[in-house]
């Protein structure tokens, strides 16, 4: 459960009393989530997520977060909009950890994914795209490929415990990922944690998207690849071309893909199994048997890199 920071009635008293949210009727931790604690916070106002950043969100980050947020609600994407405080501040700090409150936004996200979820999460991230395109701050993508082999180095130690000759495959992997990633990709705010439980839906439609704790400027193909790997395999390991065809045609019906664009995609989706085969194998080793939290199988993301290594070019993505 993602409530790594439990807040006492007397410290979220003092908390809410910085905002012009009326009473508190109710606060409960949520279990969704593995990076931060979050709250579902009601008031006679109305529904609040308050959400305490921990780990792997840099607190010299959040300003670029919070007035992300903010740049798209005003351009109308449904995501959170964050709170300003009575002091006009909508970053604070609560049981020492940097905090802020968002929007509730109504909706699911989707248990078994459609052709036409894929569709719509398509045009969805696009409109994201576009929608992001005059936000005046940008953000390294910390998690790309120059990220990567540091990642890797603290734990390769202990990578074959998870599996026999992983430690391999994985510094032969980066080593044609250093070589060969494309690097003059059109480039903008990307998401980069687009999966299934970050996105709303009311019936076939997207209703919202939450969660930019890793939002950051990168080639806009990366996002959709995160999305090939996080939508389009099949609970068996089987990747479903159709719900990538359905899923890139959605896109391509609001933002263009240069045939660059396309070509780009293998490596790119390369690219993007490795970063969360890494970042989940780091919590795998790191996070003790018993602990609240669910550890995500690193292997999942190794079985969608060795398919991805495996085609001859983005035909296989169901695309011509
Ligand atoms: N603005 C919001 N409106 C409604 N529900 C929300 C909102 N923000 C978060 N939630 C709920 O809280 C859960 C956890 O939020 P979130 O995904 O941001 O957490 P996280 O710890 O960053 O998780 P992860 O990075 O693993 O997806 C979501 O699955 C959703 O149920
Ligand atoms: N979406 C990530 C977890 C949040 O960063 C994963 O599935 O590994």
């Amino acid at each position: 459960m993602a409530v790594y920071t439990e807040v006492s009635d007397e410290e979220l008293e003092a908390f809410v009393a910085g905002y012009d949210v009326g009473e508190v009727l109710s606060f409960k931790g949520i279990a969704e989530g593995v990076e931060n604690s979050n709250y579902l916070l009601q008031t006679d106002h109305g529904q609040y997520i308050l959400t305490l950043y921990e780990k792997r969100t840099k607190p010299e980050d959040l300003p670029f977060f919070l007035e992300l947020m903010e740049h798209l609600a005003a351009r109308g994407l449904a995501c959170p909009t964050p709170l300003h405080g009575r002091d006009g501040r909508a970053l604070r700090s609560l049981c020492g950890k940097p905090a802020a409150m968002v929007s509730f936004l109504n909706g699911m996200s989707a248990r078994r994914l459609t052709l036409d979820h894929c569709a719509a999460l398509g045009a969805a991230m696009a409109q994201m795209h576009l929608a992001g395109a005059d936000f005046a701050r940008s953000r390294p993508n910390d998690l790309s490929v120059a990220g990567w082999r540091p990642l890797f180095d603290a734990e390769k130690h202990r990578a074959d415990q998870v599996k026999a000759g992983l430690a391999d495959s994985i510094a032969a992997e980066l080593d044609f990922l250093e070589a060969n990633w494309p690097r003059q990709l059109p480039s903008g705010l990307i998401h980069a944690d687009l999966f299934p439980d970050n996105v709303f839906f009311h019936g076939h439609d997207v209703s919202g998207i939450i969660d930019f704790y890793f939002a950051c400027t990168d080639a806009l193909t990366y996002d959709i690849a995160i999305c090939l790997n996080a939508w389009c395999f099949e609970t068996d390991g089987s990747f479903n071309a159709t719900k990538a065809r359905m899923m890139l045609n959605g896109y391509r019906k609001v933002r263009a893909l240069s045939a660059e664009e396309l070509a780009a995609l293998p490596i790119l989706a390369r690219g993007a199994a490795m970063r969360f085969l890494l970042t989940r194998l780091y919590d795998w080793v790191n996070t003790p048997a018993g602990a609240l939290v669910k550890r995500k199988d690193p292997l999942e993301y190794y079985r969608k890199l060795r398919f991805h290594q495996g085609i001859s070019g983005p035909g296989a993505y169901g695309i011509e």
